[in-house]
């Protein structure tokens, strides 16, 4: 039983055609034949302070989206953790992995699974991916025993790793406040205290990529994701009614603006919506680092974006109730974020 719900498990037989539960409905299919378009997002040099700032918010207001380069994390550790990720779902056997598995039961539990939302089986179709998830921040909810133990290194590479990316993304909540006139904490102090997770998405090989999707649309729920990804390609934006193909560029980190902070900007920035598509040659990994408020945070639009002439556009919320919601009725681009508009 257990098996049988993990891609890997499925694809096993070298199937000639995806199982039912994985066929999208025609609207949701990806247009392969008209996938090459490459979304020009803007790739941003961190390392240039005067500009980075413009840049960035431009980024945020067109795309929710941007690459950064010279960034500071070293480039053998963004190697290093896709290396771990690979060496996870192709070199350790499924009986082993499955020591990992999530609760399946509970939103975002940690460890190595497949099914992302919680509706009842047959409820919803199923994305053509397996991952695992790491809880990383705040320390308190970091348990490395609960990750892989090999190769040897895989833990420490994991922390080392998480604390880079928390601190890049403090560094960009900050550059992003700023490129809105807000204090540079600002972004940070209404997301309160960062819940950090780490999930590495594996996406096998498909006999049917025409019918299926590695990861549905969807836009990220928390503040701010840190991705990576390996040279394979997958990952599409929705921009101004198409889909646009993410080049991957190995040295740089794609920054994707995340619901909490379209709230919080008000709706200046908004949060990108993206979806992976499948390949019938190839398996694909990525890295994506959320960084997220407590459940028990309240968010709401900055009042300094609030006056006489500008309105509060996003009703406060809490974000649990919000992930619980998300999880429960599905991402279907940004409905719940629609669903808080004032
Ligand atoms: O695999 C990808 O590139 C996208 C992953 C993603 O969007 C997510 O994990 O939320
Ligand atoms: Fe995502």
């Amino acid at each position: 039983m257990e098996t049988a719900s993990r891609v890997e498990a499925v694809t096993k037989g070298g199937l000639p055609v995806v199982p039912s539960q994985y066929i999208q409905p025609p609207e949701a299919r990806p247009n392969l034949h008209h996938a090459g378009d490459a979304a020009p997002i803007p790739t941003i040099d961190l390392s240039i302070s005067d500009s980075a700032k413009e840049s960035i918010g431009e980024a945020c207001r067109n795309w929710g989206a941007f690459h950064v380069v010279n960034h500071g994390v070293p480039i053998h550790l963004l190697d290093r953790m896709k290396a771990l990720g690979l060496s996870f779902f192709q070199d350790c056997p499924l009986e082993e992995k499955l020591q990992y598995a999530c609760d399946s039961t509970s939103a975002a539990s940690e460890g190595y699974g497949s099914r992302m939302l919680l509706g009842a089986e047959g409820d919803v179709v199923l994305d053509w991916r397996d991952y695992f998830d790491h809880h990383t921040f705040p320390l308190s909810r970091r348990n490395p025993s609960n990750w892989p133990l090999h190769p040897p290194d895989y833990r420490q590479v994991v922390e080392e790793y998480g604390n880079e990316m928390k601190k890049l993304a403090q560094k960009l909540l900050g550059i992003i406040s700023e490129s809105l006139s807000l204090p540079c904490s600002s972004i940070e102090e209404a997301v309160g205290e960062i819940y950090q997770n780490i999930t590495m998405s594996y996406y096998p090989p498909c006999p049917q990529p025409e019918l299926t999707l590695g990861l549905q649309s969807h836009s990220d729920m928390g503040a701010i994701t840190l991705l990576i990804q390996d040279d394979v390609g997958g990952l599409q934006l929705y921009k101004d009614d198409q889909w646009l193909t993410v080049p991957p560029i190995s040295r740089a980190i794609l920054v994707l603006i995340a619901d909490q902070t379209e709230i919080i900007t008000n709706g200046t920035y908004k949060s990108a919506q993206h979806r992976a598509v499948t390949n019938a040659n190839r398996a694909r990994l990525s890295v994506a680092t959320f960084h997220d408020p407590s459940k028990t945070a309240k968010i709401a639009p900055a009042s300094h974006l609030i006056g006489q002439h500008t309105k509060p556009a996003y009703k406060e919320v809490v974000y649990g109730q919000y992930v619980s919601s998300w999880y429960s009725k599905g991402p279907e681009g940004k409905r719940n974020l629609d669903a808080l508009l004032c």
